[in-house]
């Protein structure tokens, strides 16, 4: 029996998780909201809104190492690496205060603690100061999201190992920083450090970097943040590290070319991430897992328990903040709206936040042949791009893929200056149902980074 019953209960604090209980409140029921951690959950606090506050920090030193290139005349440029926290940690405390500003609303009580289920319908949140509190709904929403996976390397436990939350407190330069994964982490964090002036190894176990990526991206990424000096051994299989005195790490990996050890003052770890379910016993509730540990779900969000629903990174999958904002909408439509909203053919777009951006949506070329699809690709350096060259900002390409039997536009990579904002307008054209000539006659301005895809989309001529 629980100690108090609410209409739903909603445990962890997204950017989904935000608007729903407040809705749900809104909306006249009773809403239990549960945090066991800081308000905000990952994006605001540990992802989205610090890392790229200091990817900013990491391309304004970049910029202003080429002024020479434009005819700015600057000094020899350092990194403040404590400044730059400071920056990322006043950005991060706004962030959290406007997001905790916008739970106040009758009708919500947020509960700060740890839940877990104790039956299908129940939950005890664990207080800070011991005690318990057991809730009880006939609606739950799970939104407890993901952490860092752990290196499963001998000696690591031995060994302060970063993730992409405590490099985001060093207030010191790290001298030489070895990244284990070719991810969207180990990327944005190798790049930025690079640019603050650190020596960068990155360590990938697959054979190339953005392993979900074409071929030819993930080579143009390679080369761009070699090009800036970071080092990158791809096939790489990390096999155990150890002190190697002075504070230092000593980092044996297997390549293909033989054993290699790579000494270096700090050793960061970015391969995946594990959702957060074991603290939930969900088995208590009889809520089906898969093999990795993520809540199984349907179209519909709702879990093995009908009442029970799961949306965010804990369901496995994309893990994106936009994608834990759409779970939001459909669970938001079929709770409240009365409609039956599902996942189904939703359009998942992505940007990596390297510099240039790779800009994502749809198929990769790979994915399409792989359906068996007569697919047509185009490709558009950004050298060819007007703009790109007015601003100094040629590398990288646009690419399109296109059904050869009905000119759909079936994905496209951007990789180049404000890649996923120029992979946007390619993601609208393909919510429109636009077909390949309708882009290459479009009137865009000029001189845009989007005229660009005149030329892009002109390269399927003949295609409608
Ligand atoms: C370094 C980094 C950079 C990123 N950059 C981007 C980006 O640029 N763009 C992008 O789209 N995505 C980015 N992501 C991914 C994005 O942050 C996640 O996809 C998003 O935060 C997932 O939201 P969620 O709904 O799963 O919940 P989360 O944000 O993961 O929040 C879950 C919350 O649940 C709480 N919780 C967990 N267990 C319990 C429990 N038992 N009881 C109570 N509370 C609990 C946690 O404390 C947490 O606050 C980044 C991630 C990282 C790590
Ligand atoms: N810009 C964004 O949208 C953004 C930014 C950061 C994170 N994220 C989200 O966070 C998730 C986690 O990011 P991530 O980079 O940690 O994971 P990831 O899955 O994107 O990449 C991990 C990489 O590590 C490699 N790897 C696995 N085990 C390894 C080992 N032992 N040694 C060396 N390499 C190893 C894998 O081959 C893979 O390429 C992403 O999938 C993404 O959804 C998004």
């Amino acid at each position: 029996m629980a100690d108090e019953n609410y209409d739903v209960i909603v445990i962890g604090t997204s950017q989904g998780g935000r608007f729903l209980p407040v809705d749900l409140a809104k909306g006249g029921r009773r809403v239990a909201l549960v945090e066991r951690g800081s308000l905000g959950g990952v994006c605001v606090n540990t992802g989205c809104t610090p890392t790229k506050t200091m990817v900013a920090s990491a391309r304004l030193a970049y910029q202003a190492r080429r002024g020479g290139e434009y005819g700015v005349r600057t000094g020899p440029v350092s990194v403040d690496l404590a400044a730059v926290r400071e920056r990322k940690r006043t950005m991060v405390a706004g962030a959290r205060e406007n997001y905790a500003s916008r739970l106040a609303q009758d009708g919500l009580d947020l509960i700060e603690g740890e839940a877990r289920f104790t039956g299908p319908k129940t939950v005890e949140v664990a207080l800070g100061d011991g005690r318990t509190r057991e809730i009880g709904a006939p609606v739950i929403v799970i939104d407890t999201g993901s952490r860092p996976r752990r290196p499963a390397l001998a000696g690591a436990e031995d060994i302060a190992v970063l993730d992409s939350t405590s490099i985001m407190e060093l207030g010191d330069l790290p001298e030489h920083l070895v990244i284990l994964g070719g991810g969207y982490i180990g990327l944005e964090f190798g790049q930025m450090f690079r640019r603050f002036g650190s020596e960068v190894t990155i360590v990938q176990t697959g054979p190339r970097l953005l392993m979900a990526e074409d071929d030819d991206v993930s080579d143009e990424v390679a080369a761009i943040l070699r090009d800036e000096g970071t080092t990158i051994l791809t096939s790489a299989t990390p096999e155990r590290v150890e002190e190697a005195g002075g504070g230092r790490v000593r980092l044996t990996v297997r390549t293909p070319n033989g054993e290699q050890r790579i000494e270096a003052s700090h050793l960061m770890s970015a391969i995946g991430r594990v959702p957060n379910t074991e603290a939930l016993t969900t088995a208590e509730a009889g809520i089906r897992l898969r093999g990795n540990g993520s809540v199984e779900v349907d179209e519909f969000l709702e879990t093995s328990v009908p009442g029970v629903y799961a949306m965010g990174d804990v369901k496995g999958g994309p893990a994106f903040t936009h994608l834990s904002y759409d779970d939001y909408r459909i669970l938001h439509a079929n709770l409240l709206g009365g409609r039956k909203a599902s996942t189904r053919d939703r359009i998942v777009p992505y940007t990596v936040f390297i510099d240039p951006q790779l800009g994502r949506v749809g198929m990769t070329e790979r994915q399409a042949r792989e359906q068996g699809r007569a697919v047509r690709v185009a490709k558009l350096p950004m050298s060819s791009v007007i703009r790109a060259l007015e601003t100094g900002e040629t590398r990288g390409f646009m690419k399109a893929v296109v059904d050869a039997d009905t000119g759909e536009i079936l994905g496209a990579a951007v990789l180049g200056a404000e890649g996923g904002e120029i992979m946007t307008v390619i993601q609208v054209a393909m919510l429109g149902k636009l077909r390949c000539t309708a882009m290459a006659n479009a009137v865009f301005t000029h001189p845009l980074l989007a005229e660009g895809l005149n030329s892009l989309f002109a390269a399927f001529d003949g295609q409608d």
